[in-house]
């Protein structure tokens, strides 16, 4: 390869589905060497730009050119052949096999098992500040190690060029400065990063240049210190987008929900994933829960909306009249009926069934409730009108209601569930990661719908990862740290960098 020779050359890519165009044209080059941060609204096309140059989907049209030669990537192993990794946003590790057969496992050709391999891996392990035993098991490391450990796992293969899909979704603030720390380091070494983001702060921090994509084709590539995130933003969705709110608040003395007590012990082992938790939620307040993935606030959701049986404890919810129902015993459905709205964390799992049609999954979970149904009886025209009508308050981009959650870019699955939950009237939403995945527009749209709702005296039990969303929205945040809530943070003045302590437990450990 020549310093001259661009790393990668997209030219001319063009991706058609039935009833949209998800690449039109598309022209990308991206030199070696360099950071580049390829963004864009939901659905505009950066997913499947990425799938195509990682060989998972086939263009219409157009050329790949890896390293100055011309390249056909039928499908991943043509891609890691030519040097492309990618490091999804769901890692894909076993979580019971260590770090070492995780990166060996289906690559023993290239460096045998031996004494070759260990020394590959522990170059590599270095390289990439990967600091735990090869024989650890996966499923003991954090979110961050498990990330290094996908990305030792694309250098093994040979990758000289990484994929990074947005990397620092599920990362607390350290943890994004350790990763772009050892991006740089590694982009000293030769290595070229493309980096998909919906954070700009971010993408100006790392990216050398950026490319926005608008509606599949390219809008044009700068370097990001000649521009400023809003003016990122504005030619991402190529109008000016509405000023940030002001703070205000709608916090009221009626609670809606209340947990006491809550207690969850792990299958098979006494360890409590879930110890002694008590928490109010009122009616016009948003409860925020902070802590770094893995401390129990997945199962705390959980718990609540009844996919999982807490051993001690209480869930109690109170109807607009002030009326209590203890809900503990109840099922996830009957929880729903009472008044609960529920953004899962995973979409794919308990939010969305993706082979069925928008206006299908609208009465997901809503099987008894007008509009959708009549008594027993679903009303498809009902269900069909009112999705129409989420589709246009949220924004999702889709040929029509008709098409299968399949076929919808995460962003857009994303703002269609949030409308559903949104729609039903809940007087208590639990809300996890309600804008993973979505664009700055979208995610601006669903703030001011929940602030809206908000204002209309919904309580909101918040967990996100994103901790500006955290501060942003919520009245009050508790940190959660190994299966309890330890401290409390006013969201006025807290900071991102002060929460990430706290949720890593640094704060306790330092006034101890
Ligand atoms: N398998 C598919 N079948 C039909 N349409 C698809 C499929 N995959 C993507 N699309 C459509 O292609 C367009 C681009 O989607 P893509 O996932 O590339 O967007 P994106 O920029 O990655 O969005 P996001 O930020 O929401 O992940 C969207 O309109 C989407 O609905």
């Amino acid at each position: 390869m020549t310093e001259a020779e661009p790393a990668v050359e997209l030219t001319g890519i063009t991706k058609r589905f039935p009833g949209v165009v998800a690449n039109s044209d598309v022209t990308l080059t991206v030199r070696a060497a360099e950071v580049h941060a390829v963004c864009g609204e939901n659905g505009a096309g950066k997913s499947t730009l990425m799938k195509i140059l990682y060989g998972m989907q086939q263009p219409d049209e157009g050329t790949i050119a890896v390293e100055g030669r011309p390249v056909r990537l039928r499908n991943p192993q043509d891609a890691i052949k030519a040097g492309i990794g990618m490091v999804h946003q769901h890692f894909m590790l076993a979580d019971n096999l260590t770090v070492r057969e995780n990166v060996l496992l289906g690559a023993e050709g290239l460096y045998g098992i031996g004494r070759a391999a260990t020394a590959r891996l522990d170059t590599l392990a270095e390289q990439t500040g990967l600091r735990v035993a090869p024989d650890t098991l996966v499923e003991r490391l954090g979110v961050a190690d498990r990330q290094r450990v996908e990305i030792v796992k694309v250098l093994y293969r040979g990758a000289r060029i990484i994929i990074l899909d947005e990397p620092t979704a599920v990362l607390v603030p350290q943890e994004v400065d350790a990763l772009f720390h050892t991006v740089r380091d590694m982009r000293a070494r030769g290595y070229t990063f493309l980096f998909i983001s919906h954070k700009l702060d971010e993408v100006r921090a790392i990216a050398d240049r950026v490319t926005v994509i608008r509606a599949g084709t390219t809008v044009g590539t700068v370097a990001p210190g000649t521009v400023t995130s809003r003016e990122l933003a504005e030619m991402m969705v190529g109008s000016q987008l509405p000023s940030p709110h002001t703070r205000e608040s709608a916090v009221t003395e009626r609670p809606v929900l209340r947990v006491s007590g809550l207690r969850l012990t792990e299958e098979g082992s006494r360890r409590a994933v879930l110890d002694d938790i008590s928490l109010t939620v009122h009616a016009g307040e948003v409860l925020g829960v902070a802590g770094v993935e893995g401390n129990g606030q997945t199962e705390l959701v959980e718990t609540i909306m009844g996919l999982r049986r807490a051993s001690a404890g209480n869930v109690e919810l109170l109807d607009r009249a002030g009326e209590a129902k203890d809900l503990t015993g109840c099922g996830t459905l009957a929880r729903r009926e009472a008044g609960i709205g529920f953004i899962a964390e995973d979409r794919t799992r308990h939010g969305l069934l993706l082979s069925q049609s928008l206006w299908r999954n609208r009465i997901l979970g809503y099987q008894s409730r007008r509009p959708v149904s009549r008594g027993q009886l679903l009303d498809p025209a009902a269900a069909r009108a009112d999705t129409e009508a989420i589709v246009r308050r949220y924004d999702v981009r889709t040929p029509s209601v008709e098409v299968a959650a399949a076929a919808l870019s995460g962003g857009n699955q994303q703002k269609l569930v949030v409308g559903r939950e949104l729609s039903n009237d809940p007087v208590l939403l639990i809300a996890s990661h309600p804008t993973r995945g979505v664009d700055v527009g979208a995610q601006a749209l669903i703030w001011e719908q929940l602030r809206k709702a908000r204002r209309e005296g919904l309580a909101v039990l918040l967990v996100s990862a994103d901790l500006d969303e955290l501060i942003g929205l919520s009245d009050t945040i508790r940190v959660m740290l190994r299966g309890r809530l330890v401290e409390t943070a006013d969201p006025a003045t807290v900071t991102p960098s002060e929460l990430g302590s706290a949720m890593t437990g640094a704060t306790a450990e330092e006034e101890a």
